[in-house]
């Protein structure tokens, strides 16, 4: 796994200090609103169970699974549900935990989506951000770093369902997935 790794982009005490400033940020500005946190399968699992323990009110999660690149380093911009969430969303202030924002079209699509279901509010907040790839016109409300245009993986970003496990983020070696 790290052998195919070709540089470190963000170390894990880097990321640990970005979730840290994240978690005060969201508990302030969501202060007696208690959030709806959905996380975006699989992807986002690292950083939603990381930031909601730096979370310091009360809130409540659920989960959703949409897949746009099944196992292609590009997007397919056609959005499927995979699973559903389980709580209505009605009058909720929600907020999107994600990954990464590349091309934008998938939580393009999920933020119309959940805006239709009358929520609150629909709020973005993502680990990364990929501003030069994006196809549509989409900004997080919160973002952990501004990245380049690299493929990267580590910290529940994966290439095929592999890397997910690693503890930091990293630009993977273009030779695996062009072989
Ligand atoms: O801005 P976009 O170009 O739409 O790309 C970002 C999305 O793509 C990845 O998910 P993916 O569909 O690969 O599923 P996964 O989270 O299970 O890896 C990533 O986790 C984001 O959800
Ligand atoms: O750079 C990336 N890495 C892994 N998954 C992704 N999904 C969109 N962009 C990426
Ligand atoms: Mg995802």
């Amino acid at each position: 796994m790290y052998e195919d790794i070709a540089e470190t982009l963000l170390t894990k005490e880097q990321i640990q200090k970005k979730v840290q400033e994240l978690g005060r940020i969201v508990s302030e500005e969501y202060k007696g609103l208690n959030p709806l946190c959905i996380c975006v399968l699989k992807g986002a699992v690292p950083f939603m169970a990381d930031l909601i323990r730096e979370m310091t009110i009360p809130i409540e999660v659920d989960f959703m699974a949409v897949s746009s690149y099944g196992n292609s380093t590009t997007s397919s911009g056609v959005v499927r549900i995979m699973k559903d969430l389980e709580t209505s969303i009605e009058g909720r202030h929600v907020l999107i935990v994600e990954d990464i924002i590349d091309s934008g079209l998938t939580l393009s699509y999920l933020v119309e989506l959940l805006k239709g279901r009358k929520a609150a509010s629909v709020k973005i907040i993502t680990m990364l951000d990929k501003p030069e790839r994006r196809k549509v016109d989409l900004r997080p409300d919160y973002s952990g770093f501004t990245i380049p245009d690299a493929f990267v993986v580590g910290y529940g970003l994966d290439y095929a369902e592999k890397y997910r496990n690693l503890p930091y983020i990293g630009i993977l070696k273009k030779e695996v997935y062009t072989r």
